[in-house]
């Protein structure tokens, strides 16, 4: 079988399929790369650049063979400039060669003509960054995202638009009614669901719903995955998501950083950690 992220660029079979063949292979898990500033202490080594580093080809080369999404957060390479992103780029280009599917977590959101160029950064096959997908905001408006969602059709990756939050404020704007009456995250949910309709297997926009939400309370049945961060670290237990997804479950990739990340840098303790979310997640999938 192909790699689903390895194959030439230029023949790249949209996200959504890649994505769905890489759960059903690997499992639903996602593995969050965020190199705090407190793991890589933890990790006995230090807060620059070679630490950096170090933490992230360990993490990339002992999860890369069994994992399905690898999700790394740029604000914690961002924070060292050039030299960080350089590590970014090249721990995407190992995960993508190693059949990881990577998603950028950036979560860019601005007026449309920027947001052309957040897209050309992460979604333009060309870009030394290109990934295979991105996480965006949509709540500088919906369309405002229309050049991401057009740069990804054009290269077959995927865009992670936040609906409902993890953080407890996030309710705040989200849950907001909007002028039609349903919340502005349902806002947001339609418009994905709108833009998934009639792919199959999968569409290629996904929502962002925290899984420690204690209810969903919108329409999550958007033809499209779900990442579903805030497990472990933030409280969530896969268990516990077939109350919060129901019949979409099948679709959820639930996300870990923190709690996978703290077992390192012991490479069969990552794994192990890795190892036990999968099955958690998959013993889920078919309760759900
Ligand atoms: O888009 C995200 O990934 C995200 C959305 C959200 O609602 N909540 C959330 O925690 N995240 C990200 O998921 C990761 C959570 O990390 P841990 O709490 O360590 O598992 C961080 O990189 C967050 O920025």
């Amino acid at each position: 079988m192909t790699d689903p992220a390895t194959e030439p660029v230029d023949t790249l079979e949209p996200f959504g399929a890649r994505l769905r063949r890489a759960m059903d292979t690997r499992g639903q898990l996602c593995v969050g790369i965020d190199p705090h500033a407190s793991l890589l202490t933890d990790w006995g080594l230090n807060d620059d650049v070679a630490g950096l580093e170090r933490f992230t080809m360990t993490v990339v080369a002992a999860l890369a063979d069994r994992t399905a999404v690898f999700k790394p957060q740029s604000a914690f390479f961002e924070r060292f400039g050039s030299r960080g992103i350089a590590v970014l780029e090249r721990a995407v280009e190992e995960a993508r060669a190693a059949g990881v599917l990577v998603l950028m977590d950036a979560k860019r959101g601005d007026i449309g003509s920027t947001m052309a160029a957040y897209a050309a950064t992460y979604l333009d096959k060309d870009s030394p960054l290109f990934c295979d997908a991105v996480t965006v905001s949509p709540y500088l408006g919906f369309e405002s995202l229309r050049p991401a969602l057009d740069a990804a059709r054009v290269s077959g990756s995927g865009v992670f638009v936040l609906a409902l939050t993890s953080n407890p404020e996030g309710a705040q704007v989200q849950r907001a009614t909007s002028p039609g009456g349903a919340s502005v995250a349902q806002v947001m949910l339609d418009h994905m669901a709108a833009e998934n309709a009639g792919v199959t297997p999968l569409g290629s926009v996904g929502a962002v719903v925290g899984a420690t939400l204690t209810e969903a309370d919108a329409d999550l049945d958007i033809n499209g995955p779900l990442l579903a961060p805030g497990i472990g670290a933030q409280g969530a237990m896969p268990a516990g998501l077939p109350a919060l997804f129901g019949s979409v479950m099948a679709n959820v990739v639930p996300s870990v950083s923190r709690d996978v990340l703290r077992h390192g840098p012991d490479v069969a303790g990552l794994r192990s950690a890795a190892a036990r979310f999968t099955d958690e997640v998959r013993a889920a999938v078919q309760l759900g």
